[in-house]
């Protein structure tokens, strides 16, 4: 994929296999793409007016931005959670977690939602905290537990791959772990992809990293790619062993 902002091209040539069953960090300093990648995985980079690009997008061979495909397709296949844990605050716990579904107008009926709410929430691990509560305001959670309840909303549309656009950064080291966790035993049934500045937490949770850099005033691109434990024992580009050591970025 190369990506522009009206003439300002921001990602050059850039490729990466993300596969099935595997957690897959990005990393890389500031402005350097990361999360205008993510975006483009699933659509959403198109919903910047200035935004453009070139190049496709895989999933099992079919482009996401086929133009025979309904753009609803790629984001109910695709699911992206942010930086900032965005629950609808006023709708319940139990609204906000089947509101993709209105929204990507996937039916499920009466009989089968509860079950949905259910079992999603106990994916992202927030079920037990919850249950006696699926009433209540999905804003009167605590930060942690609306990135899950976030997580849960995800889920429950059943993608098969899931964005996260560096989903902890906003929260404390506990709520960090449980998510991390969660991820871990989301990932043999979502492909996860994440951005996250944390050198640690691209350790702990994935086991492909790809490191993304951009020069002075040069679009970025992917410098290294591979098994995230040989990136960060023994990388091949000494920028990547600079940056995953902390000397820059
Ligand atoms: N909406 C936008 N309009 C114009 N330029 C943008 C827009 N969003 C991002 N950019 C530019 O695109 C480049 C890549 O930004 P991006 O946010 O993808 O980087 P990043 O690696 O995710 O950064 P960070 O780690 O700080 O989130 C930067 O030069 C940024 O200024």
């Amino acid at each position: 994929m190369s990506a522009w902002f009206g003439d300002h091209l921001v990602l050059d040539r850039v490729s990466l296999t993300m596969p099935a069953g595997v957690v897959t960090s990005l990393i890389g300093p500031s402005g350097c793409g990361k999360s205008t990648f993510l975006r483009i995985l699933n659509r959403m980079h198109e919903l910047i007016p200035s935004a453009s690009l070139a190049g496709e997008v895989l999933i099992d061979g079919e482009d996401i931005y086929d133009s025979a495909r309904p753009l609803i397709e790629a984001r109910k296949s695709i699911g992206m959670v942010f930086q900032k844990p965005n629950p609808f605050p006023a709708m319940s716990i139990y609204d906000n977690v089947i509101s993709g579904l209105k929204l990507t107008g996937t039916r499920v009926h009466r009989d089968t939602r509860d079950e949905l709410v259910e079992s999603s929430l106990i994916k992202a691990g927030l079920w037990k905290e919850v249950r006696d509560r699926l009433r209540a305001p999905g804003g009167g959670l605590s930060g942690g537990q609306q990135q899950r309840l976030c997580i849960a909303r995800s889920l429950a549309v059943k993608p098969r791959v899931l964005l996260m656009d560096e989903p902890c950064s906003a929260l404390d080291p506990t709520s960090t772990r449980v998510i991390e966790e969660t991820m871990l035993e989301l990932v043999n049934e979502v492909t996860i992809v994440i951005v996250t500045h944390n050198m640690q937490q691209a350790q702990r949770v994935s086991q492909q990293c790809a490191f993304f850099l951009a020069g002075q005033g040069q679009p970025g691109h992917i410098v290294e790619h591979g098994d995230t434990e040989a990136m960060f024992s023994d990388p091949i580009d000494p920028r990547t062993a600079d940056y995953v050591n902390g000397r820059f970025g």
